[in-house]
């Protein structure tokens, strides 16, 4: 197969991004961060929720967008915040590396909640500065390597992200984490691909395939309920992390008529969420309407931290495609590729 082009074009702010290209979809991927700020569909219609008034202003997290936001767990004494400083990519198959011309950012960071960013800002300044780097390994993938030596009272880890757009659109996020301590120390981490989709108006909108399961309710001190109704609907603020959720979640869109199908592996948990008008407005990186527009359901693994003992290995994916409509029930045509 011959090569893709992936382009690299110049970002808000003067930060960088990456054009991935596939049988007439496309997606965007910022290097600060790795946010995938856009998946277009061959249509030419964005799929994915970037506010209007969204920072892209390093080390804040981009409103919008799909990134993965690993975070060390705060119940474990021998965690440390994920700093990842990326390294070039080390993934096996043909590399072409992205020229140096104009040096990545530094440090490349995930987006992620305003806890692990406190800690990522402290210890910035701690560590010594490290290259940062991301690779295209193939055709349509990306590449991103992030890894911390830190000081030994830290824990130290690898975390690499690799990001794929497919046929028909598929697109796959992939996150490895592996634990590097040389101390025999386990490491613990919670961790969230953070997913924005644009849907047509909220109140139209149905979340299919949590029904019935239990889940802690953010806006309730996090007390657990069980899920009655057949299908998530909003009708005002929503915040919650549904357990044990299935590998597929159907995000149906009427007035498009047209389904998100999320596909996740590795992230048991599943989190839904919607700020609705009062919370909208109080974020100052985030239109006041816009909550009429967008859907969180980010793929989880956060009620159960992921421990792993030295040397060993995670694996979380995501994958993100679109149907025309249809129930989670009912026979989806989902690649299952994994
Ligand atoms: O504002 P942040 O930190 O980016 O998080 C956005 C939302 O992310 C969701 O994962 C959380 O469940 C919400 O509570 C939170 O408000």
């Amino acid at each position: 197969m011959e090569a893709q082009a992936v382009e690299r074009e110049g970002g808000m702010n003067g930060l960088e991004k990456l054009v991935l290209r596939e049988g007439g979809w496309s997606a965007e991927v910022y290097l600060y961060g790795a946010h995938v700020t856009s998946w277009k569909s061959s249509q030419g219609e964005e799929l994915l929720f970037l506010s209007s008034k969204a920072l892209f202003e390093p080390p804040k997290a981009i409103r919008g967008t799909a990134a993965a936001s690993p975070s060390a767990s705060r119940s474990s004494p021998t965690s440390a915040p994920f700093l990842p400083t990326a390294s070039p990519a080390t993934a096996s198959g043909p590399s072409t590396p992205i020229p140096n011309s104009t040096p990545l950012p530094t440090p490349l960071q995930p987006s992620s909640i305003s806890f692990f960013l406190l800690l990522l800002l402290l210890l910035t300044t701690i560590s010594k500065p490290i290259p940062t780097g991301a690779s295209i390994t193939s055709n349509s993938y990306l590449s991103f390597f992030f890894s911390l030596p830190l000081p030994n009272f830290f824990s130290s880890f690898e975390y690499r992200l690799r990001v794929q757009l497919g046929p028909a659109g598929l697109l796959t996020l992939t996150s490895r984490v592996r634990n590097t301590n040389s101390d025999g120390k386990p490491f613990s981490f919670t961790f969230a691909y953070h997913t924005y989709f644009s849907v047509s108006d909220i109140s139209e909108v149905r979340v299919e395939g949590l029904e019935t399961l239990d889940y802690l309710d953010n806006l309730q001190d996090r007390s657990r309920f069980t899920e009655q109704g057949d299908a998530i609907t909003f009708e005002g603020e929503l915040d919650r992390i549904y357990l044990e959720a299935p590998r597929k979640i159907a995000i149906l869109d009427h007035e498009k008529n047209r389904t998100f199908v999320v596909i996740k592996d590795g992230l048991p948990d599943a989190v839904v969420w919607n700020p609705w008008d009062k919370k909208a407005k109080a974020m100052s990186d985030f239109g006041d309407e816009e909550y009429k527009h967008m859907v969180c359901v980010e793929a989880a693994a956060i009620e159960d931290p992921v421990t792993l003992k030295p040397t060993e290995e995670w694996t979380g994916r995501l994958q993100l495609s679109l149907v025309p409509n249809t129930h989670v029930g009912g026979s989806l045509d989902v690649p299952n590729a994994l």
